[in-house]
């Protein structure tokens, strides 16, 4: 598991146990603008029609789904492997003719060397390569734009990751995947601040499930949803957002990505609060393009040390595809309705004037992963 999953802005972290009450997400705000994105400029939603968008989408619900299921976030992840793969073939051509300087080491001693002397995973090492700039990382079905703005294609047409079918197996034996339409954005709203869900515009009782079924009847909602948290006064996020179980989740489960922009430390937004270790100087930025990964909060204040987190994040490779990816893996029997929690670190709250007790990692807190563990009685899947 990932233990150095460290985010960045200052927040206060009032040390407090037990919170679950919560207030879903509202669909209630004002319609999308339609019309109005720059279209064919190369971006990365310009080829949508932000006519498109339904009327009275909430601006969250767009905001939440968009980068989720845009076409070019898988390619976009692909081409980072891809620019790496291509790096490592130049090295290896270089040595095999004896030019250059690269060639004075063999490509795959250099590789272990970085693996060894940074203690860095394989995955982590091979995002080494990318070019600089944005990328997005992410996870999306390839389905065509037609498909998602229609009817819902057959679960085996959507390259959807087994252990997603899994996570929704665990409360329905037939299950239909969670799909939203494919909505857009003009281009400009992409690369503004603007594109940051408004809180005021979180704010009512309803959930962000009901509001996707606006235009989706048919579609089943992910074992998970956004809330806003309104208590119980000691939670330390009140007034902001979680990630909360709408259904029983084991141990084991891939639950969703980490879906952002893959954002060099030097491109990277000192004041951006989503931020997520990617490697070496990569982070994962979800200020302004995310998904639900975006909302996992800490658990600390919200469960006990000894407890800890419930989930956490890891790379993991796509096998169908090559990417590698941000999963979210449970780590615990989850309940429905109980709120979804992750470590962001010890570096994290350290960074923040805030003392944290215990370990970076506890040895209790993924034991629920071991096979054979006992499902609690409460737990009728
Ligand atoms: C990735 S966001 C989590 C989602 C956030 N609650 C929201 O509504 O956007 C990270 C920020 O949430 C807040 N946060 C998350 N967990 C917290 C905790 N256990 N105690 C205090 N603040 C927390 C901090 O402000 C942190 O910088």
């Amino acid at each position: 598991m990932d233990k150095d999953v460290r985010l960045s802005q200052d927040t206060s972290h009032p040390a407090r146990s037990q919170a679950q009450e919560t207030t879903s997400v509202s669909s209630q705000s004002p319609p999308l603008p339609q019309g109005g994105g720059e279209g064919g400029g190369g971006g990365h939603v310009s080829e949508i029609d932000p006519g498109l968008l339904p009327i009275n989408w909430p601006k969250h619900v767009k905001y939440l789904v968009d980068y989720e299921y845009h076409p070019s976030i898988s390619a976009s992840v692909l081409d980072l492997v891809q620019g790496r793969r291509r790096k490592l073939s130049e090295r290896t051509k270089n040595h095999a003719t004896g030019g250059g300087l690269e060639s004075k080491k063999d490509p795959s001693d250099e590789k272990k060397e970085w693996e060894e002397e940074e203690d860095r995973s394989e995955l982590e090492v091979e995002y080494d390569d990318i070019p600089l700039g944005h990328a997005i990382a992410g996870y999306l079905p390839s389905v065509p734009l037609s498909s998602r703005l229609g009817a819902l294609p057959p679960v085996s047409a959507m390259d959807l990751s087994s252990s997603l079918l899994a996570a929704v197996n665990l409360a329905d034996p037939q299950p239909t995947i969670a799909f939203s339409p494919a909505v857009s954005a003009p281009r400009a709203s992409l690369s503004s601040p603007s594109s940051i869900p408004d809180p005021s515009l979180l704010s009512s009782t309803t959930s962000l499930d009901q509001s996707t079924s606006l235009t989706t009847q048919q579609q089943r909602p992910p074992p998970y949803e956004i809330r806003l948290i309104t208590g119980p006064p000691t939670h330390p996020v009140l007034g902001s957002y979680g990630l909360f179980a709408t259904k029983n989740l084991r141990p084991g489960c891939h639950l969703l990505d980490y879906i952002s922009l893959v954002v060099p430390d030097e491109h990277a937004d000192p004041d951006s609060d989503h931020t997520l270790y990617l490697s070496n100087d990569l982070n994962l930025d979800a200020s302004a393009h995310g998904n639900h990964g975006r909302f996992v909060n800490d658990f600390r204040g919200i469960r006990t040390q000894s407890q800890g987190p419930n989930v956490g994040w890891d790379l993991y490779r796509d096998e169908e595809t090559g990417q590698v990816r941000m999963g979210c893996k449970v780590l615990k029997f989850i309940r429905k309705g109980e709120e979804i929690v992750c470590t962001y670190g010890k570096a994290y709250w350290k960074s923040r004037g805030v003392p944290v007790e215990g370990e970076e990692w506890e040895d209790g807190w993924d034991t629920d992963l071991e096979d054979g563990k006992d499902v609690p009685s409460d737990i009728n899947d």
